[in-house]
């Protein structure tokens, strides 16, 4: 194990795992890595509030012992290493991490260092709650109707990189390939993508979405694909979702068709979950017009990142969007948005979802009370109209409060 050059407290411990959970010490050491371009300023006013509400929480008795991980351009810098073996074998290590955003170039360049996150420790499941919180502004009339969890498809799709630029002997020969033995034209010097999906990556994906509202008390689990174009990918999905939910929960949910056939709508004793699906396109009209109908989403990986920043934006826009990337050992927290480079070391943008991600973090780890205690102060943060540019620019009569500043206002309110 080569982790001998981070600077991990010596009152620290791991996270345990016993085959089926996480066991977690009063003293988890927990590696983060600070993000690029707002990364650093989020990541500090999210330390200050969840160190806080850990103190408050447990007075002492737990705390968490922090250990940074390098990753993106302070890695580049210092290590000449985008993404060192150290920080993925300190993630698979203490099982449970917290990031910044990382930048990706567009077009060309290094591959996106979070997909390679969640693809080598395998973090199969995007999971991105959105609920609106009292007093935020937002561009629909009843923003109090979302509340919802996407569960992304985070390893497979068309996001896994799969993929030749125009020109390049490996377009070329996929593209003869294609057309001599699959009888299928594409035009020459076309870039080539590919988009694989499988049932075993989308069984357990559904799976854990299920799994989700079943111990959350959601009504519906929502597959959302594109399965009338892209038949045996995007249709396969929500296929191989509505199989995994015969195989395995077949005894506490229902689809919509037998809720409504046989059941009139109304959902019969001991059924506890309605599995749907939408085709994409319309979901996302779904959501503005109908957004209670909606509960649990699971989708496959590219309709889930578009659909996590538009329902961000129905509850108040990405400075409020936390998330996480979950495998069955290890989960990495980190918010929605990416690293908003223009406001990078201006101490501006909304810490709000990296906090509310460390929230979800929090209670990951069990530690329920703390994590109330950064809601609550997040709550009356905006209640009190103490917010950031974001929130600011669309809202009467506010204070206009930095990022370290707005992480401050949480903590005085907890
Ligand atoms: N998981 C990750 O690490 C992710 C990384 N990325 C990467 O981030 C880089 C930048 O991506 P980009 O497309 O600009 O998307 P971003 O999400 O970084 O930013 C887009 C816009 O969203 C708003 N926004 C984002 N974060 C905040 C915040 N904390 N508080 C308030 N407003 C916020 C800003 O809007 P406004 O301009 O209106 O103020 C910002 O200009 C790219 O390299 C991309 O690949 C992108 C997504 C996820
Ligand atoms: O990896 C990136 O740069 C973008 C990722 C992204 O947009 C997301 O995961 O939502
Ligand atoms: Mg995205």
């Amino acid at each position: 194990m080569g982790l001998e050059n981070l600077k991990i407290p010596e009152w620290g411990e791991r996270i345990g795992w016993d085959g089926q959970k996480i066991s977690v010490p009063d003293k988890p050491i927990i590696p983060f890595i600070e993000g690029d371009g707002t990364g650093p300023d989020i990541w500090r006013a999210t330390k200050r509030v969840l160190d806080a509400a850990v103190e408050k929480a447990y007075g002492g008795q737990r705390k968490i012992a922090w250990v940074e991980v390098l990753a993106g351009e302070k890695a580049f810098n210092l290590t000449g290493n985008w993404l060192p073996d150290e920080t993925v074998e300190a993630i698979q290590y203490f099982r449970v991490a917290i990031k910044g955003p990382l930048t990706t170039p567009v077009g060309g360049g290094i591959r996106s260092l979070n997909v390679t996150l969640r693809q080598v420790l395998d973090l199969y499941a995007c999971v991105r709650p959105v609920r609106w919180i009292p007093g935020v502004p937002s561009p629909v009339k009843r923003p109090q109707d979302v509340n919802m969890v996407i569960f992304r498809e985070n390893t497979e799709d068309v996001y896994a990189g799969i993929e030749w630029p125009s020109g390049s002997a490996e377009a070329e020969k996929l593209r003869s390939f294609i057309e001599r033995e699959l009888g299928k034209k594409i035009r020459p010097e076309s870039g080539i993508g590919v988009k694989p999906i499988s049932p075993f990556g989308s069984k357990r994906l559904v799976a854990k979405a299920i799994r989700y509202a079943l111990e959350n008390h959601r009504d519906s689990v929502t597959l959302v694909h594109k399965g009338n174009i892209m038949k045996y990918t995007e249709g396969a999905f929500r296929d191989w979702g509505y199989q995994v939910a015969k195989e395995q929960f077949a005894d506490v949910v229902l689809t919509e068709d037998e809720l409504y056939s046989q059941f009139n709508g109304q959902l019969p004793t001991g059924k506890k979950v309605v599995i749907k699906d939408r085709i994409a396109d319309s979901m996302f009209q779904q959501v503005l017009l109908r957004p209670s109908e909606y509960s649990v989403i699971a989708t496959p990986n590219l309709n889930g990142d578009y659909l996590s920043d538009a329902l961000a934006a129905q509850v108040g826009g990405l400075g409020m969007a936390p998330g996480s990337n979950q495998g069955d050992e290890h989960a990495v927290f980190e918010a929605t948005h990416g690293t908003a480079p223009k406001y990078a070391g201006q101490d501006k943008v909304n810490p709000g979802s990296l906090i509310l991600s460390g929230e979800m973090m929090l209670r990951y780890l069990g530690w329920t009370e703390a994590a109330d205690l950064v809601v609550k102060g997040l709550e009356k943060a905006v209640a009190d109209k103490q917010v950031t540019y974001d929130l600011h620019r669309q809202m009467e009569g506010a204070t206009l409060v930095s990022c370290s500043g707005f992480g401050e206002a949480i903590v005085a309110r907890m």
